[in-house]
């Protein structure tokens, strides 16, 4: 795909329009050599890792042009290319994040920059430093194909992060905040990041939960890390029912996908997105869980031109398998006719 980007002068006085068309084509593939200039300061709607990205696939002709004059052109193009509709609503999420951040009172400091020694138990850490599969299958089990659970918090860990949840749910409360939910389905959850363990959740995420990802190669999708925190509960199960993509999702689940998962306090379980999943109803006492979103904006790409989905939909998998056994039974046939005739 590329970008077109048009500059047009306005109108002139005799109500002519004057249109000079720049039309500076961005590259196809980005030069990826290119050590773009840092946009880190930039007061902008559009992120300023959106305009060290996008330099890189500018025409050659800019690439020597003033970082002002980059900017214009970058922006222009940004602008044509995202609806304003989603720019509004993230300059509104991010005066709301603001407003929380300079008015909710942390309870745990701690919590807000990385401790892993206080975060994670040992095992969880050892496997992480030593970065191998085998570390990794060494601290794990697999009770279903792709989902992985393994023991990852301290329990002084988990206390914390839950009284800090309580804390701004009792803020919430008392200063009539309101805030938005993980989800609609959701009621009681709150958004970590929007109380300002963003940086620190992102550590997680490239640090710890990233490299384990790619170890069992669920990195091209987009996956969950949920870990349990507490408190005493009944119920709230955690259940799978086979990885699936879009054309597949109410298809029948093979008696080997069925998993129904009970959660344990400071025990994680990593899984895809697609992997068809559900919680139970809690039916008595109080859980709180920690659910850990990593999207990967190149797999949502990827899939928009895939038509095969076997390496990871159970379906497509099963129908990929149904289709070779038909051929080699037809083949067989085939063969057993041939011999036949010329037998005769
Ligand atoms: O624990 C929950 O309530 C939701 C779990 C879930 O949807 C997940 O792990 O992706
Ligand atoms: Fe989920």
């Amino acid at each position: 795909m590329s970008l077109d980007a048009h500059k047009k002068s306005s109108g002139n006085g005799n109500g002519v329009v004057m249109s000079t068309q720049v039309a500076h084509r961005l590259r196809l593939n980005p030069i990826t050599d290119h050590k773009p200039d840092s946009y880190e300061d930039l007061q902008s709607d559009f992120s300023p890792l959106l305009f060290s990205s996008l330099e890189r696939y500018l025409p050659p002709s800019m690439l020597n042009m003033s970082r002002e004059a980059k900017i214009q052109f970058m922006r222009d193009i940004l602008v044509r290319y995202s609806p304003e509709g989603e720019r509004t609503r993230i300059q509104k999420h991010r005066e709301y994040r603001q407003k929380i951040i300079s008015n909710y009172q942390p309870l745990h400091r701690e919590l807000y920059t990385m401790n892993a020694v206080n975060f994670f138990v040992p095992s969880f850490l050892k496997a992480i430093n030593e970065n191998t599969e085998e570390s990794f299958r060494s601290i794990l089990v697999e009770p279903t194909p792709g989902v992985y659970v393994f023991e990852m918090l301290q329990p002084s860990f988990c206390e914390m992060l839950m009284s800090e949840v309580e804390n701004f749910e009792r803020w919430v409360h008392e200063t009539k905040f309101r805030i938005m939910r993980p989800n609609t389905m959701n009621k009681y959850g709150a958004v970590l990041d929007d109380f300002g363990l963003e940086t620190v959740l992102d550590k997680w995420m490239d640090e710890y939960i990233r490299p384990m990802s790619k170890g069992f190669h669920v990195d091209d999708s987009e996956v969950t890390l949920n870990v349990c925190l507490g408190k005493q509960f009944y119920g709230g199960e955690l259940f799978f029912r086979g990885v699936r993509c879009d054309k597949h999702v109410n298809s029948e689940t093979q008696p080997e996908e069925i998993l129904d998962y009970v959660h344990v306090p400071g025990r994680a379980v990593l899984h895809r997105g697609r992997h068809r999943h559900g919680a139970r109803a809690t039916t008595s006492g109080h859980r709180c869980n920690l659910i850990l979103w990593c999207r990967s904006s190149v797999f949502r790409e990827l899939k928009k031109y895939q038509k095969d989905f076997s390496s990871w939909c159970g379906e497509c998998r099963r129908e990929r398998r149904e289709r070779q056994r038909l051929s080699i039974t037809a083949t067989k046939l085939e063969l057993l006719k041939r011999n036949g005739i010329s037998a005769s």
